[in-house]
């Protein structure tokens, strides 16, 4: 047997109690063979050895989930800024990603996926393009992802618009199940507004025959609500049902802007929603009522957006602004509380994604995050947490484990060269750069 052992720390379970004990993981299958004080994991592990990883002062809780970014737009971290989002899109960063090429997104992957699990993520969605590149750097990272080629087909011609959706679909197909299946994958239609009804109608079709689930950015600003509530007469949530694009494995970006009726429309429909608190800020979009999400029964997961509209992939970042911000949108300071943001960014996001993870159990995923207790900002530890949410940040986790393998240790990732890719990346940023400026 081929065992792994966290030793020594505190362990966030999936009631949200925090419990002094040993997390032992079975590296063949992936997945977490038992946790409890050390003596019960002695005796279920029959004596085997074990590689340890130290978590003394720290606490093990579940790899966080990012449910919805734009992984290799980090080379465009900090390049538009200070806009909102539909003139940012088109005067900055739409024309930028038209001079992306398959290597550029390769390297901006790289550098988002090292972010990621320097920050103690363990599985994330992705909308982009190249999405092969991007799948072979999730394969040689060891995270989880959920893939998708991001179609927009205003401005486009029939043909091409054709191709975008077929793109998106081979995608889906042909990827998913790929990295010893730790990729998964969606049909991912841009918007409800940048892409055309009848794609967006025979896509969903074909995404349901395939057995994909849809994602889409929806509900984000009241510039892209509006027209659509104008020329159809029915609220954005109301047409993606009528698209056939709200099924119970589907994931929505946003939801900023929903109605009562959208809200309830959701929960009934199984259909997840992706908060991300910092773009939605950033750009200026407006604040999600998350409150209302989840009390209706909506499954509500975090995402940072990508890394220009954040502009960082730190999950933690999230979990506070969701807190901050949840509480602002609702006038309760009560309304967001710690555990609530602390379960989105775990459990939340792996049930809104459909993949395994999110929880620290005997038989689940052994997808985890160590987190350093021991540091100025954390002392004292009244409530741990209380300070997942509210004090810690990305840079104060210690290791990482994804799907048995440890990706991190003792804050050195071991499955990328972290030096050779922030070179990559800030050559293809200034590449890029300058290929758009016509240097
Ligand atoms: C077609 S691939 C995905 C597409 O989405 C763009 N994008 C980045 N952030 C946002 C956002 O907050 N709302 C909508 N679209 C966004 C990204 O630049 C790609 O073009
Ligand atoms: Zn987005």
């Amino acid at each position: 047997m081929n065992y792994l052992r966290v030793t020594g720390g505190r362990v966030l379970r999936p009631d949200g109690r925090v419990e002094r004990a040993d997390v032992a993981v079975d590296r063949d299958e992936g997945t977490v063979r038992a946790v409890g004080p050390p003596d019960e994991v002695d005796e279920a592990l029959g004596g085997a050895a074990a590689e340890t990883l130290d978590a003394s002062g720290s606490l093990v809780m579940p790899g966080l989930v990012n449910a919805h970014t734009h992984v290799a737009m980090t080379l465009l971290r900090g390049y538009a800024d200070d806009k909102p989002l539909d003139p940012w899109l088109r005067e900055d960063i739409w024309p930028a990603e038209a001079e992306l090429t398959p290597d550029d997104i390769e390297a901006g992957a790289e550098l988002g996926v090292l972010e990621m699990i320097r920050s103690g993520t363990t599985a994330f969605a992705d909308m982009y393009f190249a999405m092969d590149r991007v799948a072979d750097v999730v394969d040689r990272a060891g995270l989880r992802a959920r893939l998708g080629h991001g179609v927009v087909t205003v401005g486009k011609n029939d043909a091409d618009a054709r191709a975008d959706v077929a793109e998106s679909l081979a995608v889906a197909r042909d990827l998913d199940g790929a990295a010893d299946g730790r990729i998964r994958t969606a049909f991912m239609p841009h918007s409800l507004t940048t892409v055309g009804e009848e794609f967006l109608r025979e896509g969903v079709a074909e995404a349901r025959a395939a057995g994909v689930p849809v994602h889409l950015h929806a509900n984000e600003t009241t510039d892209e609500v509006d027209p659509i509530v104008d020329e159809r007469g029915q609220r954005p949530i109301a047409y993606a049902d009528d698209l056939d694009a709200l099924g119970p494995d589907d994931f929505f970006a946003h939801g900023v802007h929903v109605d009562g009726s959208e809200i309830d429309r959701l929960a009934e429909a199984g259909t997840a929603v992706v908060h991300c608190p910092a773009s939605n800020m950033k750009l200026a979009s407006g604040m999600a009522p998350v409150r209302r999400l989840r009390e209706a029964g909506v499954t509500v997961a975090l995402g940072t957006d990508g890394a220009a509209s954040n502009n960082d992939l730190d999950v933690f970042d999230e979990m506070r602004d969701a807190a901050m911000l949840g509480k602002l949108a609702a006038d309760d300071a009560s309304a967001v509380p710690a555990a609530a943001v602390v379960e989105m960014a775990t459990a939340g996001g792996a049930d809104a994604l459909g993949l395994p993870g999110g929880r620290i159990e005997a038989g689940a995923a052994a997808d985890l995050a160590v987190v350093d207790l021991d540091a100025p900002h954390l002392t004292p530890v009244h409530d741990p947490v209380s300070h997942l949410a509210y004090a810690a940040r990305g840079s104060d986790v210690r290791h990482t484990v994804c799907d048995g393998e440890v990706l991190m240790r003792d804050r050195e990732v071991l499955t990328l060269d972290a030096d050779a890719v922030q070179e990559r990346a800030a050559a293809a940023a200034n590449g890029l750069v300058d290929r758009v400026e016509g240097n």
